[in-house]
């Protein structure tokens, strides 16, 4: 199988170019060869690979900043899916896609299933919505993997932020009244492969019977608060910890109190996930 696999200098592509070594011939594009920004580009490069299955973890993922790019963001996270659905669709490929918990309002307490009403209260999460909704009514075969908090030990990320901030200062003030589940980009990479691999086993393409929507995160909640305290705590950095309500950490991009996802489905389906406190044990390990 060729697999045409967007964005591996990004946290989860970067594992997803390990992680789908196994299921055939890896095709990386990063974005000097194919910008998501450049719908032609994006076909071009498409019909000249010609793969059987596009993996695309690329995204416009920097949530303030969207807020003034709210037209490239939406190229990138909305249109660009759109013409990979279109082109995958004509070559007869499958598509699987990455969405985020920040589709949902977050208004009520709880945790969120598939087919749970969305509302996205920021721009970055309206054009992921866009994506997601795009790649479902174009009819190619699809996963779509709404995860969350995304870290790890490369990349961007809330994990690295904190681990700097914290040696750098005596305190540090972090929300605790958002609640949510970090993930693991190897996570992501890992469950994506081994659903790609089950459903190869089973003699039949996976999207015969599983095309579909799924929340892929860790089992568990805490808060901003909470993970930076679980931070501290696995790599032994010492800092005064001082948890604060949204009010009180003024950004551009309202984010929603709630957005833990419901992973049953997934669970259900195709493999346990690990809990996010073991799972941070072990990146930071
Ligand atoms: N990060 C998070 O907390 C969460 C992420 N998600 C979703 O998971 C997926 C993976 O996210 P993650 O790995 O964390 O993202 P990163 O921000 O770590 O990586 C984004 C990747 O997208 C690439 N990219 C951005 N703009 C373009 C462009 N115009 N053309 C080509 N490539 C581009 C980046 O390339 P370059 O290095 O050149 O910038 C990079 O490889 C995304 O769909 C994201 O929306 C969902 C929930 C949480
Ligand atoms: C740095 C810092 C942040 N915070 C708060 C601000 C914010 O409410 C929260 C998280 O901040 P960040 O900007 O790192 O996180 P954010 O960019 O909102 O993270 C999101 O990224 C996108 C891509 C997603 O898809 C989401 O799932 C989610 O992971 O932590 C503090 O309270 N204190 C601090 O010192
Ligand atoms: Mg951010």
């Amino acid at each position: 199988m060729k697999i045409l696999l967007t964005g591996s200098t990004g946290q989860v592509g970067h594992e997803l170019e390990r992680s789908l070594q196994g299921l055939g011939e890896v095709i990386a594009v990063d974005r000097g060869r194919m910008d998501l920004s450049n719908l032609d580009q994006v076909r071009d490069v498409i019909r000249s690979v010609r793969p059987q299955l596009i993996v695309n973890p690329a995204a416009y993922t920097a949530v303030d900043k969207a807020e003034s790019e709210p037209e490239l963001a939406h190229r990138i996270n909305a249109e660009a899916p759109a013409a990979m659905a279109a082109e995958a669709k004509a070559l007869g490929a499958a598509l699987v896609h990455y969405s985020t918990d920040y589709v949902f309002d977050g208004r009520s307490p709880g945790a969120r299933v598939e087919t749970d009403t969305v509302g996205p209260l920021n721009v970055y999460g309206a054009s992921k919505l866009a994506g997601e909704q795009a790649i479902a009514a174009s009819g190619v075969p699809h996963l779509i993997l709404r995860t969350s908090w995304v870290y790890g030990m490369r990349g961007k990320n809330f994990l690295l932020t904190m681990m700097r901030l914290a040696k750098e200062r005596d305190e540090l003030r972090i929300v605790d009244d958002q609640h949510g589940a970090p993930t693991w980009s190897r996570t992501i990479a890992d469950t994506t492969a081994l659903i790609l691999a089950q459903a190869r086993a089973g003699g039949q393409p996976w999207w015969e019977r599983n095309s579909g929507l799924y929340h892929l995160a860790s089992e568990g909640r805490t808060t901003w608060f909470g993970f930076t305290q679980a931070i501290l705590e696995e790599t032994g950095i010492d800092c005064r910890l001082v948890p604060i309500t949204t009010d009180q950490y003024p950004l551009p991009a309202p984010r929603p109190q709630y957005s833990v996802l419901d992973t049953s489905r997934l669970q259900e389906r195709f493999v346990r996930l690990p809990d996010w406190r073991e799972a941070l044990r072990l990146c930071v390990r």
